[in-house]
C-alpha cells in the first residue's frame, strides 16, 4: 500500500514575495542560486470568438523550481487549462513569456516546442489516454518509443516505472482490466517514462473517488522525489490540496 510521502522539498517561489493567489505550504529554504525549471512573466492568452476577443489569462507570474509540486485550483473556465497548455508548449501566449529551462516558448514555432515537449515534459489528462488494446507494459513502451528512447533501455526503464506507480503485478493487464485508479497510475508510469523534467496533469484525480485520489497522489509525491521532476496540476479537489508544496488560485485569468 502507498503510504503518503513526507514533502522533502522548499516550495515554489512567487515571482515578488507575497505573491496573491499562493498558498505556501512550508518546507525548509531554498539555496538562493537554485535556477528556475519554468518561468511564466506577465503571461497573457486572448481568443478571437467571433468578432470579439476573450481574454482569457490576465496577467500571470509563476516560478516552477525542480522537484516541486504545485497545484492550480479555480472555478471552471477560470483558465487552468489554458495556462498549462501554455506552460507545456502546446500553445503561445498572446503578451508575456514563458521559458522553459532557459528556452523561449514564446518565441518559438510548433516545431520546436514539440521537440523539446517529446523529450523533456510529461501530460496527463483526466480520461488516462491509454490505448485499450495495449497491456500496461505496452502502453508505456508506446511513450519511449515514440521519444526515440533506445530499445535496449526499455525493458529495465517499463518495469522500473510500474514498479513505481505500484503496478509491478498488473503489467500485462490492459486498461479494461484495470481500475480507475490504476489506468491512471499506468498513465502517469507512461508520462515519466522518457524522464521528463516537467509533469503538467489535468485534473488528474477528477474520475477517481478519494482513496484512489489520494493513491494517485502519493505517487505524485514518490516520483517528485524519485525521478526528480517537477509536477503543476489542476484540480477542483480541496481534500488533496495539502499535497502539494504551493496552490495557486487562479480567478477570472488572474491569481487571486
Ligand atoms: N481555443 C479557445 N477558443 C476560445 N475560447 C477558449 C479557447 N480555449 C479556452 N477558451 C475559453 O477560455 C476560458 C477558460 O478555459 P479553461 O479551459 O482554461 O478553463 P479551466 O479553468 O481549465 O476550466 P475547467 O476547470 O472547467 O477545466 C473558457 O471560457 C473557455 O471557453
Amino acid at each position: 500500500m502507498l503510504a503518503w510521502k513526507q514533502r522533502r522539498k522548499p516550495p515554489a517561489e512567487p515571482d515578488g514575495a507575497g505573491q496573491a493567489g499562493q498558498r505556501d505550504i512550508g518546507g525548509p529554504a531554498r539555496p538562493a542560486s537554485a535556477e528556475p525549471l519554468l518561468v511564466v512573466s506577465g503571461v497573457e492568452r486572448s481568443f478571437d470568438v467571433g468578432h470579439q476577443k476573450l481574454r482569457v489569462l490576465k496577467g500571470i507570474d509563476l516560478k516552477l523550481y525542480s522537484e516541486q509540486l504545485v497545484m492550480l485550483k479555480g472555478r471552471s473556465g477560470s483558465g487552468k487549462t489554458t495556462l498549462m497548455n501554455l506552460m507545456g508548449g502546446l500553445d503561445v501566449p498572446t503578451k508575456g513569456q514563458i521559458r522553459f529551462r532557459g528556452q523561449p516558448f514564446h518565441e518559438w514555432d510548433d516545431d520546436r516546442r514539440t521537440a523539446v515537449r517529446r523529450k523533456d515534459i510529461g501530460f496527463i489528462f483526466q480520461a488516462y489516454a491509454l490505448l485499450p488494446l495495449l497491456s500496461a507494459y505496452e502502453n508505456v513502451e508506446l511513450s519511449l518509443r515514440m521519444a526515440g528512447t533506445p530499445r535496449s533501455e526499455w525493458k529495465k526503464r517499463i518495469t522500473s516505472c510500474l514498479e513505481l506507480v505500484g503496478l509491478a503485478k498488473r503489467m500485462h493487464h490492459r486498461p479494461f482490466e484495470l481500475s480507475g485508479g490504476e489506468q491512471q497510475r499506468v498513465a502517469i508510469a507512461k508520462a515519466i517514462a522518457h524522464r521528463p523534467s516537467l509533469l503538467l496533469a489535468d485534473e488528474p484525480t477528477a474520475e477517481l473517488d478519494s482513496q484512489m485520489a489520494a493513491q494517485v497522489m502519493a505517487v505524485f509525491r514518490e516520483i517528485v522525489a524519485e525521478e526528480k521532476l517537477s509536477i503543476c496540476m489542476t484540480t477542483h479537489d480541496t481534500t488533496i490540496m495539502e499535497v502539494a508544496d504551493h496552490v495557486y488560485e487562479m480567478a477570472d485569468g488572474v491569481f487571486v
